[in-house]
């Protein structure tokens, strides 16, 4: 059997590192691609992962997703390296954060809308963003302009006519219809950055499995829950989160998504391997989930029929409805910019 290949972003620590761990464990053979910023950072992960896995095959490979002349250096790299990807997790993330709205939280907690804020954290935190060296909004150019590049760049080595490729995003529960507009696909002028790049990560999944579904290239979106990581120790101190782990496992009985470890956080995207892809419904988002009884499992949850009863009936937010138009036209926006920015990037 030919040896499969997964290249994952923001490979060296949290949700990407645990998730390399998983791979080389459910796959042995497998040939891994750390794609980090960090030099330092992946060569310890690769480390650690060879210590842990004596067989294994990785790589490294310097990528800054928020950097456009570094995405497509890294594309050219990834051709000269590989004839085909299997598994493209696109997961690199980040979301900065300067506050949480304490009030907000005590208000929510005795309201209908409790269980939905612990799931999606919706309203209790100040989002920050800042501008990349491209002039571009960081979050969006991070968690989604960056990969939407690559993905771009490296579409000769995904898919094929035997083969097939799964692009695997790792999105949000905070993901949210009303943070994004179409007419500013950056959010340049809302407070809820994250919330829109997770958003339109979502529609651009479903609007890459519209166009490249026949080219052998499946597009799918996970969501991790809440997980400890780097991300979740700058919104408060990890020994505050420390503190918390009781009462996070308490809130599990009311919502399956207080994955807490980042090995829990991973079930999805490891799940999403090992099926197969033409099998997967393109129009759900798959979430990691852990019972109150300490049991993983993944709970796939559509993202264009979010309107259900209980919802409006508690006016929960509605988060999600993904128009398969509007994600059509999103990418579209996405590739004008792109075609023009590349053009201005020469590579020497
Ligand atoms: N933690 C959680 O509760 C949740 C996380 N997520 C998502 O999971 C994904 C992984 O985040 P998580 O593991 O939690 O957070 P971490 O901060 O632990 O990991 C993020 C990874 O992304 C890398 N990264 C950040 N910016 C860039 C960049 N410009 N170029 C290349 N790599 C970059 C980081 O590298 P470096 O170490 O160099 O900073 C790191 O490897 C994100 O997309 C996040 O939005 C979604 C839902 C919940
Ligand atoms: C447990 C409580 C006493 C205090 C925690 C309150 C909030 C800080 C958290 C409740 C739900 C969390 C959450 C996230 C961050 C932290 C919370 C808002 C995320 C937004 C982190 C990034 C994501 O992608 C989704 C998470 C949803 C839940």
């Amino acid at each position: 059997m030919e040896k499969k290949t997964a290249l994952i972003t923001g490979a060296n620590a949290g949700i990407g590192l645990a998730l390399a761990d998983r791979l080389l464990t459910e796959f042995p053979s497998i040939h891994l691609c750390l794609a980090c910023r960090s030099k330092s950072k992946a060569e310890e992960a690769q480390t650690m992962l060879k210590e842990k896995h004596e067989e294994a095959d990785i790589c490294v490979l310097l990528v800054d997703v928020s950097n456009l002349e570094s995405v497509y250096r890294a594309a050219e790299a990834i051709k000269k390296q590989y004839k085909h990807i299997d598994y493209l997790y696109l997961n690199a993330g980040i979301m900065p954060v300067s506050s949480v709205d304490w009030s907000h939280f005590w208000q929510c907690l005795f309201s209908s809308k409790c269980v939905d804020m612990f799931r999606t954290g919706d309203g209790l935190l100040k989002q920050v963003d800042g501008v990349t060296t491209d002039g571009m909004k960081q979050i969006f150019a991070t968690n989604l302009f960056g990969h939407f590049a690559l993905l771009k760049k490296v579409n000769s080595v995904l898919g094929g006519a035997n083969r097939t490729t799964q692009v695997i995003w790792t999105s949000s529960s905070n993901a949210k219809k009303s943070a994004f507009m179409l007419s500013d696909i950056q959010h340049q002028h809302g407070s809820e950055p994250y919330s829109s790049s997770k958003y339109a990560t979502d529609m651009i999944s479903v609007a890459l499995n519209e166009r490249f579904n026949q080219q052998g290239i499946y597009s799918h979106t996970t969501c991790p829950g809440l997980v400890m990581t780097n991300l979740t120790y700058g919104i408060l101190p990890s020994w505050f989160w420390t503190l918390l782990l009781p009462l996070l496992i308490l809130i599990r009985i009311f919502t399956p998504t207080m994955n807490y470890s980042p090995y829990n956080g991973s079930e999805a995207l490891v799940w999403l391997a090992k099926q197969p892809p033409q099998g997967i419904d393109p129009m759900c988002k798959y979430h990691s989930r852990l019972n109150w009884l300490g049991n993983r499992y993944v709970e796939p949850k559509k993202v264009n029929s979010n309107f259900i009863f209980l919802n409006y009936l508690f006016e929960i937010q509605l988060q999600l409805d993904v128009d398969i138009s509007i994600a059509q036209k999103a990418y579209e926006e996405l590739d004008k910019m792109e075609t023009a920015i590349h053009k201005g990037i020469k590579l020497s």
